[in-house]
């Protein structure tokens, strides 16, 4: 059930050149329930005073109730001329916004019996997975579950939560992180230099894995078109449209 809560900023880093991550706290003392894949809704106004709000899936990694004081955390992708955008940069540390949530259904369900699930993101869409990944853990130990990760970025310098994702994957077995990039490889030998790293469009990976209704339970997140595009790929290798859920990223205004 939604709820109405008071958010304290209380820790900002850029994770990229334009993707803040902001940790918050509930000012109100009260945990906040979720399931993870779920995202929260941020109220503000416009200058002229009219209400609107935007939504922020929650990166906490966690898998259950985020406890009064620990953090609640989202990343946001800074757009030029945003009305969002302009409110979260002028925040200072220790003022308060109005959240409210959790909402949406974009998570792991406890009857899925899938063999793999293949987790499809862009920039921020990949928020969701992050905060999955106790999930994830949990169904690779008990059902031997597989994972593979695709992650959409231009830029090595904007594989957000990267260094994390692969050492996830260092640690689990069952878990595949391929960084996609569109624009740019990694320098060879850098950090983000890896077997795993494509260079190219996420959608034109999929085929590398043979998505399969027997097998496989696909999330898209982020990028309206990204969702679209793997979501026809999908569909063509003969994936059930319940075996696809979808996050779009699209302005709530
Ligand atoms: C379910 C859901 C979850 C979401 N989760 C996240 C999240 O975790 N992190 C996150 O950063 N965003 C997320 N979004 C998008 C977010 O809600 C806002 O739409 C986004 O932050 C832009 O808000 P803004 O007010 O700064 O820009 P707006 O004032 O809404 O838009 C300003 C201008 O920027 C353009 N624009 C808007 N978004 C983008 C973009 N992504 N890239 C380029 N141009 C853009 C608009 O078309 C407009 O011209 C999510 C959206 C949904 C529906």
């Amino acid at each position: 059930m939604p709820v109405h809560f008071p958010l304290k900023l209380v820790g900002r880093r850029m994770l990229a050149p334009t993707v803040a991550h902001l940790s918050f706290v509930r000012d109100d003392g009260q945990p906040l329930d979720f399931v993870p894949g779920q995202f929260v809704q941020v109220h503000f106004t416009y200058a002229d005073g009219t209400a609107t709000r935007r939504s922020y899936s929650l990166a906490t990694i966690h898998d259950h109730a985020i406890g009064p004081g620990e953090a609640v955390e989202i990343a946001v992708s800074y757009v030029p001329g945003g009305a969002a955008t302009a409110m979260f940069e002028g925040l200072d540390q220790g003022d308060c916004i109005d959240a409210s949530g959790p909402y949406g259904r974009f998570c792991l369900m406890p009857t899925d019996a899938n063999r793999r699930y293949l987790l499809i993101g862009t920039g921020t869409g990949v928020t969701p997975y992050r905060s999955m990944l106790p999930l994830l853990e949990k169904a690779m130990a008990e059902r031997g579950v597989e994972v593979v990760l695709l992650f959409g970025a231009r830029t090595p310098e904007e594989l957000l939560y990267g260094d994390e994702f692969r050492a996830f994957a260092e640690a689990h077995p069952n878990f595949r992180f391929l960084p996609c990039f569109s624009r740019e490889m990694p320098a060879p030998g850098s950090a983000q230099d890896h077997a795993d790293v494509r260079h190219g469009y996420v959608q034109n990976f999929l085929e590398e894995f043979a998505p399969s209704a027997d097998t496989d339970i696909a999330y898209l997140c982020g990028n309206p078109n990204m969702v679209d595009a793997c979501f026809e790929v999908l569909k063509e290798r003969g994936l059930p449209v319940p075996q696809i859920r979808r996050e779009k990223y699209v302005s709530s205004k």
